[in-house]
């Protein structure tokens, strides 16, 4: 299994239970900082279930998870608040407020969070929206009114909002078309790019296999709760795994 020194991300023998089910059964993972890491896994696999340790919404039954160097166990529920502003989140449905506009979707984690004047988080907010490649003309529209991946674009601004160290993406693509699904997975690698010198952690949940191998740096295949296989992207496509062959050929 792959480790690393100074990970992102570092998971030593984490085991969840519920009621009787066995949902992740004595994970050891270390995600790296300034990289690509995609979880692949069939439905149920127990992909969101860790992403949630990673985040701190749950906590293992036994183990420990690890992020920038801080064991979640050891933080209240005040410091774990504050602990989740090093995380961006980029969701299936990008989770937008209806009711606000592009800028002001953005605009929230700064107003929520930081104690930055009000011409500096739209002047921010408006930077980032460029950067994802939102023109000015859509900057008050309301996500009602942008396209699926307008809106995709503008969860990720959001997302990126508080200069976050890891950039979490639960099923990014699932639901979309072709076209748009390249534009997203296109903006993650530029995202990543962009961020690099601060050095930003990108971690994503995923289904989708051709995109995974396009665009990851390191893959692991979660299966029934354990990690079968995790590897950097080029060994991952020679996986002999059984597994990771059938999920790959689908
Ligand atoms: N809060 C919970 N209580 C009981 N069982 C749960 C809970 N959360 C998840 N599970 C179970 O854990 C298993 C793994 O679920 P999880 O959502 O982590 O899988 P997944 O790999 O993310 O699947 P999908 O790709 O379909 O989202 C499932 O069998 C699910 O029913």
């Amino acid at each position: 299994m792959l480790s690393f020194e100074n990970p992102a991300v570092r998971i030593s023998n984490l085991t969840k239970v519920f009621g009787k089910h066995t949902v992740l059964n004595n994970l050891n993972f270390d995600i790296p900082k300034n990289k690509i890491t995609t979880i692949l896994g069939f439905s149920g696999a127990g992909k969101s279930t860790l992403l949630k340790h990673i985040l701190g919404l749950h906590q293992p039954t036994s183990g420990v998870v690890e992020v920038l160097g801080s064991n979640l166990k050891n933080l209240d529920p005040m410091k774990l608040r504050e602990f989740r502003q090093n995380f961006g989140m980029l969701f299936q449905y990008a989770a937008l407020f209806d009711s606000m506009s592009a800028v002001e979707n953005v605009a929230f984690p700064m107003r929520e969070f930081t104690k930055l004047g009000n011409e500096e988080i739209i002047s921010k907010s408006k930077d980032l929206l460029l950067s994802v490649g939102i023109k000015e003309v859509s900057f008050e529209g309301l996500p009602s009114e942008l396209s699926g991946g307008m809106r995709k674009r503008v969860g990720l601004a959001r997302g990126l909002a508080l200069n976050p160290h890891i950039m979490l993406y639960d099923e990014p693509t699932t639901g979309l078309d072709p076209i748009t699904t390249k534009m997203v997975n296109d903006l993650i690698v530029d995202t990543a790019e962009k961020n690099s010198d601060r050095g930003m952690t990108s971690i994503i949940i995923s289904h989708d296999v051709k995109a995974t191998l396009r665009i990851s740096d390191f893959v692991a295949f979660l299966d029934r709760g354990n990690i079968v296989e995790y590897l950097p992207v080029e060994e991952f496509k020679k996986s002999t795994n059984p597994l990771v062959q059938e999920f790959i050929n689908l």
